[in-house]
């Protein structure tokens, strides 16, 4: 599970640095080797051409059997290069455990295709390592990585492989057209790391065509595929077959796939949950209401006096508030801390149990306030603002989450939805309320989207973001309907405190008014 949050992805780079560390070794080591068979190879080649025709110097005779009875065999027959290539494999297989399972390069190179379908980017660009939209292409590019970095044709292949395994032709065709055009580019100069080549990309780039409906461009790709490998009679039966198809049903093969994104079924939100994810920086996509404002907050709480709470108001009816600054730089590094260790694949209530899901990519750790004074503090802070009760279990430890490589969270309420859920395991009701601490910022994408309420907000680090579930009634307020974008770029860490419905009977009392 290396993708599924970035202290994974960090660890897998010290991992690489103790593999290239291994390999540097080996290549001095080998090179050492080499340069002493050259010696070697220099040394007989000398006194051989000194000897000419005759051997009547005594010790040059006797040298040239030794060195046919002793030397070459010791050359030939050295153990070293067999010790090195063992020393790498060693080091290598150390490290096995550590290294990413190919359910990871699956979910990462998903990763890489939700971004392109989230931000509506272009997979050529991407593939020269832009991030450029594919519909607007003269909008400023929605990332710019601080150095330069494209992918490789093998690159692209396993992206398009990954789609093409899952029957998802829609993504795999531009990926694979990408790695035919790469492959094509370095035909001849074969990588040992590769894994695909210009025939397994045609082969699978013709086979995604010919399932999406253009038999032509199957055919086209399956002669070029021919051409390459004269002797494979699949592909040439493959041939017969779409040559037959297009007789039967001419016309029929021109026609350019109209491919649809493959079905996400709990997204019938798509479209304003993409459109809000791609508000980057700007905030509400509607109009401005009334009743949003900046203010200092001290709910009448001593604890707040000296330092009142900075709340601004982004949106009324669901209301939701923004406390900037309301953890330190300091706090946030020591949560972060804290929850390392700890952090397991999220996941989400799903009828009666806990699941892992592709719509929650990332890590998360609940921290027991005990675990240390700053925990303390923080709930000490976070019953001032909410004026609610912290206790468990009318509250939930505090959550921290570590977003992965395009990490998201998909439209969701935080709040049960169905009586059987596992929030009500505590015994203590639903989940009445939600206080949301971001403790990093976000260098691209990771906004906070609420769906209905047509607003995204971006990660602001160390602020923290309140909203009521429920209607006072109880019932649940579907206007919270909310998600966390994929990251673009950069680690998201936040942190969750849910607040349950009993001990705040008198907290947060009945309305008048039933919906309030
Ligand atoms: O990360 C975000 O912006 C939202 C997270 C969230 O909604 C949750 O963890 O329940
Ligand atoms: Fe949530």
């Amino acid at each position: 599970e290396t993708y599924t949050s970035m202290l994974s992805i960090h660890q897998a780079l010290a991992t690489e640095r103790e593999l290239l560390q291994g390999l540097h070794t080996y290549l001095e080591e080998e090179t050492r080797r080499l340069s002493d068979l050259r010696r070697f190879f220099t040394k007989i080649q000398t006194l051989h051409q000194e000897l000419g025709t005759s051997v009547a110097n005594p010790l040059s005779a006797y040298t040239l059997i030794k060195r046919l009875q002793s030397d070459w065999l010791n050359v030939v027959y050295s153990t070293e290069a067999n010790n090195n290539l063992r020393a790498l494999k060693v080091a290598y297989q150390r490290l096995e455990e550590d290294l990413p399972a190919y359910e990871d390069l699956e979910g990462a190179a998903r990763a890489v295709m939700r971004l392109e379908d989230v931000y509506a980017l272009s997979v050529k660009e991407l593939a020269k390592g832009r991030f450029r939209r594919s519909t607007n292409a003269h909008l400023p590019d929605v990332y710019s990585p601080g150095h330069d970095f494209s992918l490789s044709a093998d690159d692209c292949f396993h992206i398009g492989k990954v789609a093409y395994d899952m029957e998802d032709y829609y993504h795999s065709i531009p990926w694979l057209e990408e790695a035919v055009t790469l492959f094509r580019v370095s035909y001849g100069n074969w990588n040992t790391e590769d894994e695909g080549s210009l025939e397994d990309a045609l082969d699978h780039l013709a086979f995604s065509y010919f399932k999406a409906g253009n038999i032509s461009q199957a055919l086209s790709l399956s002669q070029e595929f021919l051409h390459y490998d004269p002797s494979n009679k699949r592909v040439a039966r493959n041939i017969q077959k779409y040559e037959k198809l297009l007789t039967a049903h001419p016309g029929r093969g021109n026609r350019a796939p109209v491919l649809q994104r493959p079905n996400v079924t709990h997204l019938e939100t798509r479209d304003v949950y993409e459109a809000l994810c791609q508000t980057l920086d700007s905030q509400s996509t509607g109009s401005h209401q009334p009743g949003l404002h900046c203010s200092y907050e001290t709910h009448g709480d001593p604890f707040l006096l000296l330092q009142p709470l900075k709340r601004e108001m982004l949106h009324r009816q669901p209301d939701l508030a923004l406390y900037h600054h309301f953890v330190s730089d300091g706090e946030a590094e020591k949560i972060k801390a804290l929850a390392a260790p700890w952090l397991q694949r999220s996941v989400v209530a799903s009828g009666e149990k806990q699941q892992k899901v592709d719509y929650r990519i990332s890590k998360s750790a609940w921290l027991k306030d005990t675990l240390d004074p700053v925990l303390v503090a923080l709930d000490r802070r976070i019953a001032a603002l909410t004026g609610l009760n912290i206790h468990p279990p009318f509250a939930e430890y505090l959550q921290v989450v570590n977003y992965g490589l395009g990490g998201h969270y998909e439209p969701h309420f935080d709040h049960a939805t169905s009586r059987k859920s596992p929030l009500y395991r505590m015994k203590s009701g639903n989940r009445i309320a939600t206080l949301m601490i971001y403790l990093s910022s976000v260098e691209a994408g990771g906004s906070t989207a609420f769906i209905h309420a047509n607003i995204s907000v971006p990660a602001v680090k160390n602020a923290a973001l309140f909203w009521w579930n429920l209607h006072r009634n109880g019932r649940g307020n579907e206007d919270t309907l909310h998600a966390g974008c994929p990251v673009l770029a950069g680690d998201k860490w936040v942190a969750n405190k849910w607040f349950h419905e009993y001990g705040q009977e008198f907290r947060r009392p009945c309305g008048v008014h039933p919906e309030d």
